[in-house]
């Protein structure tokens, strides 16, 4: 399958779901920015996607992150990111999301466990509360220390500083 057939509308995810739950599968969800991907992504998404059956990925647009994040992120525009999320063998479906939060979308979907590092506690992870009242489960999973978006951000200035 290539990457680009892995980047869905909601509309069209909504039926690649109902189809994996006719087989059975259990849908796993996270939801990130993901604007420079590095070991700390990789590992827990590849971790988030052993707790089960399919691994989708909610990823904020551009201008949600720009939101959230400040106008100088991202640094990657919103298809390169989801071109690059798409690409990864444990990752099964990527939907952007333009909403501050993904808790329309964790409605939409009704995922059977919800994923995110463990730099958040399950009682702030958005839409806890959804997957919870359905019987499903609400996981973290283990940063990998180190590792994040500023900090590369940040290596990057310190050393056109030095030069
Ligand atoms: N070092 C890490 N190890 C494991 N998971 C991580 C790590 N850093 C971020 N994550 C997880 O990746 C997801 C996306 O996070 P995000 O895109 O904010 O990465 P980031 O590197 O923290 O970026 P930023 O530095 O801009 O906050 C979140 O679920 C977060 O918990
Ligand atoms: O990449 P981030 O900053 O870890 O992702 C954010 O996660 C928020 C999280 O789901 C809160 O529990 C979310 O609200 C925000 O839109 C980013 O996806």
């Amino acid at each position: 399958m290539n990457s680009k057939d892995k980047i869905y509308t909601l509309p069209q995810l909504l039926e690649q779901v109902q189809t994996w739950r006719d087989q059975g599968q259990i849908i796993v969800f996270t939801n990130g920015c993901f604007d420079l991907l590095h070991l700390g992504h990789v590992d827990y998404l590849e971790k988030a996607r052993q707790l089960g059956d399919k691994l989708i990925l909610g990823l904020n647009t551009d201008a949600s992150i720009s939101r959230i994040k400040g106008p100088s992120r991202p640094l990657q525009d919103e298809m390169s990111r989801a071109r690059v999320m798409a690409s990864l063998l444990f990752v099964d479906a990527v939907v952007l999301f333009n909403e501050d939060t993904p808790l329309e979308l964790i409605e939409a979907i009704q995922p059977d466990i919800l994923v995110k590092g463990d730099d958040y506690a399950v009682a702030q992870i958005v839409g806890h509360e959804v997957v919870q009242a359905r019987g499903g489960a609400v996981k973290t999973v283990p940063l990998v220390k180190g590792y994040s978006t500023t900090n590369i951000v940040k290596k990057i200035e310190n050393n056109c500083n030095l030069n």
